[in-house]
């Protein structure tokens, strides 16, 4: 399974196509449209969020719910578009016309400077408008079809906010994987710990009220995930490397950890390693899941669980210092109608990328043109990592 995604943030309309998916998955314009709503309303975020209401629409690939083995092709619209046309149009315009809302004076922490060199652009709006997380509905769009794959072969993903501003929740121990959803799904933070969800709104609340923002660390839980997905025999077959990549790929993410992460560094090997256990109804499990579901780059078959952290937002309302890419004298940053923090909704779209990368492990290592099919063939490896 392959998939690419395509859409300016002002342009008409976000566009993702996926390659590779079995026939028969059953599949509809709401599986999708839900988690698009999830990814929209995280406490934070900017008034573009009340402009959109991103909604999908399957223009191939699907016929009478079900997937056809074909390329899918998924469609969102973006409202907001209408208020751009002559700015983002395709067709040449004047130079005068080319003035508006042309950027030059470039965000630190955003791609503006770096992109309008790489390109050659005079105009930083032709790099903000790609490298804007606009684009991350379209990996939620696209996570949701693989969240319905794992869901129908017994896998179930969650995600969640740790950590807002320095503000960090203690995550209840033995909660499922369907309760740690439907916990953070009750809050506005996306936060497991009711004891600092206030606490998390207040610092939002605070750095919205003095022009600057926040970041924060977010986790994903796979569970009820198959042994030996991934493999140690090549480096670039590594699924928790795979899953690092999907993970910093998104945009203000600077780093991914598994289990005990970055923690491993400060501990003994014994209280890292997870000891071997084995049973009659379970097969191999491990004592604890320090590992985060994975060694040897494959999974053990205990819950993925990885943690990825997010810088705070670059576009300050108090701006930083800056060069106009003109005049080359120290400016004010540009400042673009901006979030405070995306933290929560972040949350959404790193469950989303850690259920493709686990969905298209899923399709490496079973023979998947029939949905049917790859049924069994799960059914029948769970059994034999069982009594192996
Ligand atoms: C859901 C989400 C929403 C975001 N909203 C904003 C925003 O409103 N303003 C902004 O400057 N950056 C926002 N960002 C972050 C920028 O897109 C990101 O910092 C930028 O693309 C530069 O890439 P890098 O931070 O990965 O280096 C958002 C990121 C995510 C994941
Ligand atoms: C549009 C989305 O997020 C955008 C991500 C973003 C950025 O720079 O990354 C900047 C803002 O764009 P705008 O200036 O149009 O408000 C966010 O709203 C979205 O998440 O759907």
């Amino acid at each position: 399974m392959r998939y690419f995604t395509a859409g300016e943030s002002h342009g008409p309309e976000l566009t993702a196509i996926i390659e590779g998916l079995p026939a028969g998955i059953p599949l509809s314009m709401e599986d999708i449209n839900q988690e698009l709503a999830r990814r929209q309303v995280g406490y934070g975020r900017g008034g573009r969020m009340l402009i959109e209401k991103d909604q999908v629409r399957i223009t191939s690939g699907v016929r009478h719910g079900e997937t056809l083995g074909s390329p899918i092709t998924l469609v969102v619209e973006n409202k907001d578009w209408k208020n751009w046309q002559s700015v983002m149009s395709v067709e040449a315009v004047s130079e005068k016309e080319k003035k508006k809302r042309r950027v030059a004076k470039p965000r630190p922490g955003h791609a503006d400077l770096v992109g309008g060199i790489k390109y050659g652009f005079n105009d930083l709006r032709n790099v903000l408008e790609r490298s804007s997380a606009r684009e991350t509905t379209m990996r939620v769009a696209i996570g949701a079809v693989a969240k319905k794959l794992l869901k129908e072969l017994g896998i179930d993903v969650a995600g969640h906010v740790l950590e807002i501003g320095g503000v960090r929740g203690t995550v209840p121990e033995n909660l499922t994987v369907k309760e740690i959803a439907e916990r953070s799904e009750a809050s506005e933070v996306r936060c497991l710990d009711p004891q600092v969800d206030l606490e998390m709104k207040q610092v939002i609340d605070d750095a919205k009220k003095n022009g600057n923002t926040v970041g924060g660390v977010v986790e994903v839980i796979v569970g009820n995930v198959p042994v030996g997905l991934g493999s140690y025999t090549q480096w670039d077959q590594k699924l928790d490397a795979k899953i690092a990549q999907a993970v910093v790929s998104i945009n203000a993410f600077k780093g991914a950890e598994f289990g005990v992460g970055f923690e491993a560094a400060r501990l003994p090997g014994s209280e890292v390693m997870d000891e071997i256990i084995w049973s009659e109804e379970a097969g191999y499990t491990r004592s604890n899941n320090n590992l985060g579901g994975f060694e040897g780059g494959m999974t053990n078959g205990m819950p993925i669980v990885v943690r990825g952290v997010m810088k705070p937002i670059p576009t300050l309302y108090k701006p930083l210092m800056s060069v106009d890419i003109d005049s080359k004298e120290v400016y004010k940053a540009s400042v673009e109608r901006s979030d405070s923090c995306a933290v929560p909704a972040a949350s959404v779209v790193a469950e989303a990328v850690v259920a493709t990368e686990v969905a298209k492990a899923v399709l490496n290592k079973f023979e998947s043109d029939s949905f049917a099919r790859l049924v069994e063939l799960v059914k029948d490896y769970r059994e034999y990592t069982r009594t192996f």
